[in-house]
């Protein structure tokens, strides 16, 4: 497993004005959305491409352009949606595909409660969206049924990572397929309700709850 952390001072100064508890879920939305298009750079660093042949208004050259068979976005529901639109803004053919889960409160367990990928994931490059990355138990499942349909290409973009989290995804997945992780920050720990610390909360909340 690659982990990628994002060092670049607005990158940091966006994640500041999010983790504020006085972030209000308008200006918190826009947030999430800017630090998407920044990390997405990032994440797509190996996209692939094919070479071809264009005319410019000068001459023949020869550029690239996004290969065959496009990429697939999977939002983790519901704080996952939030960072939809910042990445298909750089990857505007990429396909999208939508995973629903909720993580248990009292067991940590991650529990699916929607599906919808394409059935054959064989040579696609998958990209998971999901902007908490904690125990890991979420990113495990969510890994795990890309896997299953024969992806072996999977970066994870996430806006904050635990330690403890990172761990259990890079045991979990092990030597079955190339993961990256490509996160703004790795926070200190988990506290006792497995909440990241120092974090930003309860993202989902945070985009469409409580203001
Ligand atoms: O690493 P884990 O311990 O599994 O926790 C991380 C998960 O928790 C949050 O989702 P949540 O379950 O709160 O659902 P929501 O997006 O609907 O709020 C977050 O968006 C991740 O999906
Ligand atoms: O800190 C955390 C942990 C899980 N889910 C969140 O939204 N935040
Ligand atoms: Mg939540």
């Amino acid at each position: 497993m690659r982990l990628h952390v994002a060092d670049h001072p607005l990158v940091a100064h966006k994640l500041t004005v999010l983790r504020d508890v006085h972030t209000a879920s308008p200006t918190f939305r826009l947030l999430v959305d800017e630090l998407v298009t920044l990390l997405a750079y990032e994440a797509t660093r190996e996209v692939h491409v094919e070479s071809v042949d264009i005319v410019t208004p000068v001459t023949a050259t020869t550029g690239v352009k996004l290969a065959d068979p496009r990429p697939l976005v999977v939002p983790i529901l519901r704080a996952g949606l939030g960072m939809l639109d910042g990445m298909t803004r750089l990857l505007p053919t990429a396909e999208v595909g939508f995973l629903g889960m909720q993580r248990d409160e009292e067991t940590l367990e991650a529990i699916t409660y929607a599906n919808r990928l394409p059935d054959d994931l064989s040579g696609r490059q998958c990209f998971l969206l999901d902007p908490m990355l904690a125990t890991g138990g979420t990113l495990v499942a969510a890994i795990d049924f890309l896997l299953a349909r024969g992806a072996r290409d999977v970066t994870a973009v996430c806006l904050l990572a635990a330690p403890e989290g990172l761990a259990v995804v890079e045991a979990a997945v092990g030597d079955r397929a190339d993961v990256s992780i490509v996160v703004a920050a790795v926070d200190e720990r988990l506290n006792d309700k497995a909440y990241i610390v120092p974090g930003l909360g309860d993202a989902g909340d945070r985009l469409y709850g409580v203001v």
